[in-house]
């Protein structure tokens, strides 16, 4: 059996559990799913001051994925954090949801909308969509303006806006196909996609095909240039358990 690690950046334990059901819901025969999230850090993940936290967070987890010989990464929080630095810590491959749900949407539509969580984090969508090139490709972003643990909550309420603004969007955007904008909503897609009649794509289970169909490949991080291993320096304080 091959291990995928995917980390969920955030403390949420709720969360982690959601996108490691998602996770296994998709996952080959022959992949086993590692679900784990930081110990420590922040119990949801709503801008750039979370995103920095996190991603030390993401960076501890991706460096006990690696001693324990999982053969690849998944970072499921829509912020993609850490994934650089991540990559350049990983031997396997390291796939963030929001770079992976955005390339199924262009292979399936031509334009896509996002549906996330709070207006505030619509910034970090829109640096990824400049950063992967996917600029032209996004028709619009929404945000449902709940914060991300409400997803949590039980009580279905976010989970209903999401809907809600998925039919919107449709209607509206001249999008093709939908991405949804969180981790936490990786239990949500399939269900849309059924009911809507258009590709409604979540990042965590698009990301785990990608580790699967990147490892069948022999694709693991390129160590040539600027993902190799970190330089080895003496990292002092909370940060030596990186060393
Ligand atoms: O930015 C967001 O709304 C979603 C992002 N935050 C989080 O804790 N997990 C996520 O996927």
């Amino acid at each position: 059996k091959q291990v995928i690690q995917v980390i969920n950046p955030n403390t949420s334990l709720a969360m982690t559990e959601t996108i490691g059901a998602a996770a296994r819901a998709v996952a080959a025969g022959n992949t086993e799913i590692l679900a784990v999230c930081p110990t420590q850090g922040v119990p949801s993940i709503e801008g750039h001051f979370d995103e920095a936290i996190a991603a030390i967070g993401v960076l501890e987890q991706i460096k006990i994925g690696r001693e324990q010989g999982v053969c690849g990464h998944v970072i499921a929080c829509f912020g993609d954090p850490g994934l650089l630095a991540a990559r350049e810590m990983a031997q396997g491959p390291v796939v963030g949801i929001a770079e992976a749900a955005m390339h199924m949407a262009t292979l399936v539509a031509t334009r896509f909308s996002i549906v996330t969580t709070l207006p505030r984090t619509l910034i970090i969508a829109r640096h990824l969509l400049q950063q992967y090139g996917f600029e032209h490709h996004c028709a619009a972003l929404h945000a449902i303006d709940l914060p991300v643990l409400a997803l949590e909550d039980g009580s279905g309420l976010a989970q209903e806006k999401v809907r809600q603004r998925c039919i919107q969007s449709i209607r509206e955007d001249g999008c093709g196909a939908i991405v949804l904008g969180c981790g936490g909503m990786a239990d949500l897609a399939q269900s849309l996609t059924r009911e809507l009649g258009v590709p409604v794509i979540d990042g965590v289970t698009a990301a785990v095909k990608m580790v699967e169909s990147l490892v069948a490949l022999g694709l693991n991080t390129s160590k040539h240039g600027d993902l190799d291993y970190p330089i080895r320096k003496n990292l002092s304080g909370q940060f030596e358990r990186l060393n």
